[in-house]
């Protein structure tokens, strides 16, 4: 907990809350003995004074603790929640890529969401249960036992059976809370896709299809959640019979002391009563296991996150990357994205300070790869990259990442407005340099066109952009955010010649003075880059510049010669 301080000073207030509530309730049950004694055995006419003024200041007192008690436990509970999401929220952000990229978005959203509540639901079920249920049955015990000691032991007889018939529970509990949050994931994820991809959804007319699948998870989840509740609920008929038993028990042998042995009839009302009392929270206490065990499950959900080591987390004394020209070299680098499939074997190129590298290639060779791992969002199984000859792995995440920016043929868009999504270039961004960004990426005149110009909404909620809109926000942004290094991953489809020719434009002006590395599927990039690298099967089997490179009639020139014949200006696919 970040501040466990002050949960336990908010558990306090409400465990103090609950003492007076199961004062007040033991104090009750106590005076129903004197009520029967005094006033309809002894027809004292004071007694019904004070007493009746005793029940009402008990009572009011009761009311007040039970007010204080729950409104203590729900602030302190939903801080808990907070705390535990914003730490969940901390430690998945310094996760890696691979992490996202191996787990469900569905499954990791679940664990944040429904584990921060089952926390707090473990937390307050065990305090609920010590503080309110605990104290009230020891209290009403105590009743008991000074108003009739074997009395109060026929009560508690049955206490034992209880806690043993429950146990059983536990384990069927555990085992259909597992099915239950598989479940819940698989719709979560399946309908979520239905969601995101629901263009190729109708499209393909899948929805039929979809309905099925998600029907079939949803009825397994409510048979599974029926399932939870029949084997929860198997503890009442159990507990029901054993409270029957014990009261009857009781009637029995008190019954039997008031007629025959000198008992008072205030004593025996004063025991049943307790006894009626303390048996809804003893009922609460002998199924604390069965109902604690699924929210022990939720939170260790989220303390499979908590466990985690935060993967990216700076070296100890690491310095910021010195930037001096902005030239990046990858050394003899072996990478894969799994064991056993290589993807980079011994990929070495440089990419000199200011100018242009363009990677091509057949599809698969790696060249994305090449990037994701300039930005550092995968390890290196060996070899090195260094930027302006410092190791990245020996320069702080944040600075490293400074240095770099990004346009690529799938622009992510967060919602809010145009200004705020070109913003996130550089946060605090006045609206003049968003402007001056937005005209640089040839951007600004769409933009103006909307009745919202700069405000209009976009991502799920707002505008749709056109592809070659969407790069220009990227460009925007990378304009505003003006690194010395550029990663550039072309544009092949989904734009027309108008606004490719301005998506052209702007990036030509973008890539000026800057370290370019672009993955590069048009004729035209290639040919005036400064170098280019064909990468093939996870390596740079041949670099140089154009011209040089055609000359040397190799792999190059066979693509470049494949590429006239198709007609086609695309150099990988
Ligand atoms: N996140 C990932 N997880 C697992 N494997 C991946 C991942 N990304 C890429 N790969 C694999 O790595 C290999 C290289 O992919 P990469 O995207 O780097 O190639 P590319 O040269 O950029 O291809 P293209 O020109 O088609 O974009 C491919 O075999 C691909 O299946």
């Amino acid at each position: 907990m970040t501040d466990g301080r002050r949960h336990w000073k908010g558990y306090a207030i409400s465990f103090v809350f609950m003492g007076i509530m199961a004062g007040t309730t033991s104090g009750l049950a106590y005076l129903m003995g004197d009520v029967v004694n005094r006033i309809f055995v002894q027809q004292n006419s004071a007694a019904v004074w004070i007493l009746s003024g005793a029940v009402l200041a008990l009572s009011i007192t009761k009311g007040f603790a039970t007010y204080g008690q729950a409104v203590s436990l729900s602030r302190v509970g939903n801080r808990i929640v907070a705390d535990n999401q914003k730490r969940v929220l901390n430690r998945l952000l310094t996760q890696d890529v691979a992490y996202f990229s191996g787990s469900h978005t569905a499954e990791i959203m679940l664990r944040f969401s429904n584990g921060a509540q089952a926390a707090r639901n473990v937390l307050n079920l065990l305090i609920t249960s010590i503080g309110r249920d605990f104290l009230s049955v020891v209290g009403l015990t105590a009743v008991m036992i000074a108003q009739d000691p074997f009395m109060a032991l026929i009560g508690l007889l049955v206490m034992p059976i209880a806690v043993g018939g429950v146990r059983s529970l536990i384990r069927k509990v555990q085992k259909i809370f597992q099915r239950e949050f598989h479940s819940a994931v698989q719709i979560m994820t399946e309908s979520l896709e239905a969601f995101q991809g629901i263009r190729t959804v109708k499209s393909f007319t899948m929805e039929d299809n979809m309905r099925t699948k998600i029907y079939g998870r949803i009825d397994g989840l409510e048979k599974a959640s029926n399932r939870m509740i029949r084997a929860q609920s198997q503890s009442g008929p159990l507990m029901e019979a054993l409270g029957g038993v014990a009261v009857g028990l009781v009637i029995m042998y008190a019954g039997w002391g008031v007629l025959h042995g000198g008992r008072t009839p205030g004593e025996f009302f004063s025991v049943i009563t307790a006894l009626l009392l303390s048996y809804e929270p003893a009922k609460r206490l002998a199924r604390l296991n069965i109902d604690i065990t699924p929210q022990l499950l939720g939170a260790r959900m989220l303390f499979e996150i908590l466990d985690r080591k935060a993967v990216e987390v700076d070296p100890p004394g690491a310095a910021d990357l010195k930037l001096a020209g902005g030239s990046v070299e990858f050394k003899d680098v072996h990478f894969g994205y799994r064991e056993g499939e290589p993807v980079l074997r011994g990929l070495s190129f440089v990419a000199e300070g200011g100018r242009t590298t363009a990677l091509v290639g057949p599809s698969g060779g790696g060249k994305s790869t090449v990037m994701s791992l300039l930005e550092r969002f995968y390890e290196l199984e060996s070899g090195s990259i260094c930027v302006d000859g410092q190791d990245i792995t020996q320069v702080t995440y944040r600075s490293l990442r400074n240095a770099i920016g990004f346009v690529s043929q799938d622009v992510f868009l967060f919602s809010g407005t145009i200004r705020d999504n070109i913003a996130t270039g550089r946060p605090g961004a006045t609206d003049e340099e968003i402007i001056a960004a937005a005209r640089a990426a040839h951007a600004h005149d769409f933009i103006s066109g909307f009745a919202d110009g700069y405000g209009s909404q976009v991502g799920e909620q707002g505008t749709q952009l056109s592809g070659g809109q969407r790069q220009r926000i990227a460009i925007a942004r990378a304009f505003l955010k003006d690194a010395p290094i550029l990663l550039l991953d072309e544009a092949t489809a989904a734009l027309d010649s108008e606004s490719e020719a301005e998506v052209q434009r702007a990036l030509r002006q973008l890539q000026m003075n800057r370290t370019t590395i672009v993955i590069a599927h048009r004729l035209q990039t290639v040919v005036n880059a400064d170098r280019i690298c064909v990468v093939d099967q996870g390596r740079v089997s041949e670099s140089g510049r154009h011209d040089e490179l055609i000359a040397r009639r190799g792999r190059y020139f066979n693509f470049h010669q494949l590429q006239f014949a198709g007609q086609e200006q695309r150099l990988s696919a």
